[in-house]
């Protein structure tokens, strides 16, 4: 498994599949998309999409009635071996080190991140002591800073704290704290500021953006606002019913989306010039556009790919 690009993670082909008695339902249809190491992709895409099926995907958390029914999903540690998620199974050791040790997670609700009934500073140093080898004093001193890292005052009082005596703004900060604490090669986080109000999601996203950098950690960004992309990513994969439509540098996307899908929630946007502004919703600008026949990806050069009508695609060929 050569990784000439340098990513941190490769998906190939993935199709997940869930099983029902009315038969089978594809969630995800052949998603491929690269995690540049110490890079940020967005995963776009309204609900339903498949943004979340990928990335349990990613920490083989794809329970019955799913099932991974096709492809590869590769990890390519700093150290070691490539390997592939899919063929490890829940009683593989390597899963366990890779879930929460090498891939954190950051969720769309602090809550279901944090146990109600333990102390803040308990989670953390569980967190440590699962994952890397440390003694009570060391783990409560990574803590400590770890909680200063992500803008937390007074650390060592707050770590004898409880979830619910924190704002949802700063329980959001523990559960980046707790995502971070052992120093993980990939972070996916999945829609991490939907359930904040919007100044406090602004600070999120700073916060996250500054320690990324910092840490190199790569990031699966998963949201359905591609003015956070903007803000955050370095490049896109738009997914549209279980498939991926167009992906490629946030530049190139957003300044020139081909995509009608892309297009449709670039102008879903709400911006400076249409405050107050009722926006229009995907569905009316997509209006009778028919998105649904052209579904294989085809490679338009520099790097970027998008799921148009051959001979369209080929006009837009670099
Ligand atoms: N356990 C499950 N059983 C059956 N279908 C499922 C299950 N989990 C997800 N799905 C289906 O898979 C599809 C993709 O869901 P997914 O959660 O990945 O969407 P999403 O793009 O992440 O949306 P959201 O932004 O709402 O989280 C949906 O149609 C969903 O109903």
């Amino acid at each position: 498994m050569p990784n000439p690009n340098e990513n941190a993670l490769s998906i190939r082909e993935l199709s997940v599949t869930f099983d029902s008695e009315d038969g089978a339902f594809e969630a995800v249809r052949n998603v491929s998309y690269d995690v540049p190491r110490g890079k940020v992709l967005a995963v776009v895409g309204e609900s339903g999409s498949g943004k979340s099926v990928t990335a349990n995907a990613i920490l083989g958390l794809i329970q019955a009635p799913g099932r991974v029914s096709n492809g590869q999903i590769l990890f390519y540690p700093k150290k070691g071996n490539p390997v592939d998620i899919t063929t490890l199974s829940e009683k593989d050791d390597l899963l366990f080190k890779i879930r929460g040790g090498k891939i954190g997670m950051i969720f769309q609700e602090p809550m279901t991140a944090l146990s109600p009934v333990h102390s803040i500073g308990n989670q953390l140093c569980e967190a440590l002591f699962l994952h890397k080898s440390v003694d009570k004093k060391e783990a409560e001193r990574v803590a400590i800073e770890m909680l200063e890292k992500v803008g937390i005052t007074d650390p060592a009082t707050r770590l004898k704290q409880y979830p619910h005596e924190f704002s949802g703004g700063m329980r959001q900060r523990v559960v980046i704290a707790m995502a971070l604490i052992c120093e993980p090669e990939i972070i996916i986080a999945d829609e991490p500021t939907t359930a904040l109000d919007v100044t406090i999601q602004a600070q999120i996203l700073t916060l996250l953006s500054k320690l990324q950098k910092e840490t190199g950690t790569s990031v699966i960004f998963i949201t359905h606002d591609l003015g956070v992309v903007a803000q955050i990513a370095d490049d896109v994969a738009v997914m549209y019913k279980g498939r991926i439509v167009e992906k490629g540098s946030v530049r190139q996307v957003l300044k020139d989306p081909l995509h009608p899908y892309t297009k449709a929630l670039l102008a879903a946007i709400p911006s400076q010039k249409n405050l107050g502004a009722r926006l229009p919703t995907i569905d009316s600008v997509l209006g009778d556009t028919d998105i649904s026949t052209h579904t294989e990806l085809i490679e338009i050069g520099a790097g970027r790919s998008v799921a148009l009508a051959p001979e369209e695609a080929a006009r837009h060929s670099k």
